[in-house]
């Protein structure tokens, strides 16, 4: 089992970070019951943790015996019906799922499907607790037909069902489900939480961790807490005992992407555009995000960018970052976004150099 997973705090009491989130959290394990809640925060941040920690202390145990299936599912929309298949994740106390999987189908799942197991109130026999609870990933990713559906079964369903609800970006989601949810925001870690989380799996694992070298992991993780320890596991495979100035592997993908700024800066073509949209497919089945591959090849850009422009790409990332939110084909905003990189770099060098 990878050290994410073998050392993710179950209970709320054992996490080490956000305490005082949990804290909180423990008021509705104490109540036994809890409102509709939206936990958003960057990602690695610790909100699956928080929520799962949540869960096993209000249901106990039983929500660790989860099965997966590939459900199909029968959507009659009225005019046609047709069989929609969603992977799922299922306790008996809850069902977890990722709604935006279905594509420009979400609304459907959100009004059909979580209809169907809203409806299906468990019986508990000392009365509490009388309902499940359906964790949506990526909420953020939905349409808004499909957060629309969503609010009006968080509110006909309430009595039956508590919705938590995961996503990075709370501006994504609609008013109309924020304001129906309890908002917790998980921060990304500080550097120093990172540290007292990577001193922690270094005991449990029986490491001797050299003098500043938790701190150069958390340095290198971009405050993302998940990333920090999966890269203090490749060091551990890569050399133990560890050297006093080791460092973790950049990851495969970023330094792809970062070959791409290199490409992109020192020719601009069609040629070399061509020879760029292979790169990005080859990202892309990968199942790299086509948002954190925009968002990485900005960073590289902008480190070598002079400092007139750099205003005016990342304008131009947020542009087509939003018209890729918007529509479907991912790949064309991407080779958009270089194309006009490309346009707005050449016309600065001839400016510059003639
Ligand atoms: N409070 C915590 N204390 C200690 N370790 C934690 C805590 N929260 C998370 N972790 C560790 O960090 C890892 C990543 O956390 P988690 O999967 O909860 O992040 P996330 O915010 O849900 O990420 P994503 O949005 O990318 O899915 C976990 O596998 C766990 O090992």
């Amino acid at each position: 089992m990878l050290w994410v997973d073998k050392h993710r705090p179950k209970t709320l009491d054992k996490v080490i970070v956000h305490e005082q989130v949990a804290q909180n959290l423990k008021k509705f394990v104490a109540e036994q019951d809890c409102p509709h809640l939206l936990f958003y925060g960057p990602p690695g941040s610790g909100k699956k943790t928080l929520i799962m920690a949540l869960i096993k202390q209000m249901f106990g145990a039983g929500v660790e015996k989860v099965k997966m299936e590939n459900k199909t599912w029968k959507i009659d929309t009225g005019t046609r019906t047709f069989d929609l298949e969603l992977a799922m994740l299922s306790s008996s106390h809850h069902v977890e799922m990722n709604p935006s999987d279905a594509g420009f189908q979400d609304r459907y799942v959100v009004q059909e499907v979580i209809k169907e197991m809203a409806k299906s109130r468990p019986i508990d026999a000392k009365g509490k607790r009388a309902f499940k609870v359906l964790v949506l990933n990526e909420v953020d990713k939905l349409s808004r037909e499909a957060q629309h559906s969503l609010r009006r079964t968080m509110e006909k369903y309430s009595a039956s069902c508590r919705l938590i609800l995961c996503c990075n970006s709370s501006s994504k989601v609609t008013e109309a489900v924020r304001s129906r949810c309890l908002n917790v925001r998980v921060n990304a870690p500080t550097e120093d939480q990172i540290v007292q989380v990577l001193e922690f799996i270094g005991k449990k694992e029986n490491l001797q961790l050299p003098f500043g070298f938790a701190a150069r992991i958390a340095a290198q993780s971009n405050r993302n807490l998940r990333r920090a320890i999966l890269f203090f596991e490749t060091c551990k495979v890569q050399q133990y005992p560890f050297s006093a100035n080791q460092v973790a592997p950049p990851l495969d993908w970023e330094q792809y992407v970062s070959e791409i700024a290199t490409e992109i800066l020192s020719e601009q073509s069609p040629k070399r555009l061509y020879s760029v949209r292979q790169k990005f497919y080859e990202l892309l089945v990968n199942c790299i995000p086509p948002e954190s591959i925009l968002k990485k090849l900005l960073t590289e850009l902008m480190k070598k960018l002079d400092s007139d422009l750099k205003h005016e790409v990342c304008h131009w990332a947020a542009h087509y970052e939003h018209k890729m939110r918007l529509g479907s084909k991912a790949i064309f905003h991407l080779e958009a976004f270089v194309a006009k990189f490309m346009s707005i770099y050449k016309e600065f060098l001839c400016a510059a150099f003639g």
